[in-house]
C-alpha cells in the first residue's frame, strides 16, 4: 500500500511496513496506513484480517515486531498505552470496556482524571486549583453528555444503559480526553439500524465540529462507503487496496476477498 492519498490535508499518523508476529503466525505484514487530519479513514477487511492488531500496535497495546508508527512527526512505535493517549490517540474496543457499576458520569470523570493525572495531595486538601479542576471536569463531562444524549442518564449505572447507550458512553469516554485521533474498533457491532444510524450520525459530527480524525475498523459496509474519506482493505494480514469508498467498494480484490462475503 502507498502512504499517499488524495486528499490536500494535513498528514496526522503514518504507519510504514507495520508487522506484527505470534509466534509462527504474521498476523500483520507490512501495513502502511497514512491518515489525514479531520478525515474518517476506515480499516476494512474479513475475519482475522488482522485489523484489532494493527489498533493494538498503534494504541500500544501490543509492541509492533517491525515498522513505524509516527503521529505528528514523532515516533511512537513501542510506546505504552498511557504514553500514546496522552498524546491524543484513543480508542475503543470491540467489546463494551466500561465501569459497569459506575455511574455513566462517574465513566467520565474518571476517564478526566486518568489524563489529567491529579495531585493526590490537592486533592486531599482540596485546595482551590482543585476545585476548579474539579468543576471543568464536570462541565466537559456535562457537555459530552448532552452531545451523546445520555444527558438524562447521568446518574444511572452504566450497566443498565441499553447497548446502543453504552456505545455512545465509550465514545464521550474517549472525547471527554480530547484526543487528536479517536479510534473505534467495530462501534457498529451489535447495534440495530436505528442505533447505527445515530453512530454514523455522532462520528460524523465528531469530525465535523470537534476537531477530531477517525481511524475506524468496522464490518457495516453501508456505515464504512457512506461515511469513510479513506478505506484500507486488509486481507490475511497483508494491505488488498486502498481508496475513497466508491473505488475500493469497485475493486475486483475487494469484492472477491471481502464483499463478496457478505
Ligand atoms: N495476542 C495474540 N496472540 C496470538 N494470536 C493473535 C493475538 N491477537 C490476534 N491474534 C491472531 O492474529 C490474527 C488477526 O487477528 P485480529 O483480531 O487482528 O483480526 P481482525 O481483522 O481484527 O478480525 P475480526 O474482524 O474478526 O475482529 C488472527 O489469526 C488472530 O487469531
Amino acid at each position: 500500500m502507498s502512504s499517499q492519498n488524495n486528499n490536500q490535508n494535513a498528514s496526522l499518523l503514518e504507519v510504514e511496513e507495520l508487522t506484527m508476529r505470534f509466534g509462527g503466525l504474521l498476523a500483520v505484514d507490512s501495513v502502511a496506513l497514512s491518515i489525514q487530519e479531520g478525515q474518517i479513514t476506515s480499516i476494512i477487511g474479513p475475519n482475522g484480517a488482522g485489523k484489532t492488531t494493527v489498533f493494538n500496535c498503534l494504541t500500544g497495546f501490543y509492541k509492533p515486531t517491525a515498522g513505524s508508527i509516527r503521529f505528528k512527526g514523532e515516533d511512537i512505535a513501542g510506546n505504552k498505552n498511557h504514553e500514546i493517549s496522552r498524546k491524543g490517540i484513543v480508542r475503543t474496543f470491540q467489546h463494551v470496556r466500561l465501569f459497569k457499576n459506575m455511574t455513566v458520569l462517574e465513566n467520565l470523570l474518571v476517564a478526566q482524571h486518568r489524563h489529567i493525572n491529579t495531585n493526590l495531595l490537592s486533592g486531599l486538601l482540596k485546595t482551590s486549583s482543585y476545585r476548579r479542576t474539579e468543576q471543568e471536569a464536570l462541565d466537559h463531562a456535562a457537555y459530552w453528555l448532552e452531545r451523546v444524549d445520555l444527558a438524562d442518564m447521568a446518574n444511572r449505572d452504566a450497566c443498565n444503559l441499553a447497548y446502543g447507550q453504552q456505545r455512545r458512553l465509550e465514545i464521550a469516554r474517549c472525547m471527554v480526553t480530547r484526543p487528536t485521533l479517536l479510534m473505534l474498533d467495530e462501534p457498529a457491532a451489535g447495534l440495530n439500524p436505528k442505533e447505527t444510524a445515530e453512530l454514523d450520525e455522532l462520528i460524523s459530527d465528531l469530525r465535523s465540529n470537534h476537531n477530531v480524525s477517525v481511524l475506524l475498523i468496522e464490518h457495516d459496509m453501508k456505515l464504512v462507503m457512506g461515511i469513510s474519506d479513506y478505506i484500507y482493505v486488509i486481507n490475511q494480514g497483508t494491505p488488498l487496496a486502498e481508496g475513497k469508498p466508491e473505488d475500493v467498494s469497485a475493486n475486483d480484490d475487494v469484492i472477491k476477498a471481502y464483499l463478496g462475503e457478505a
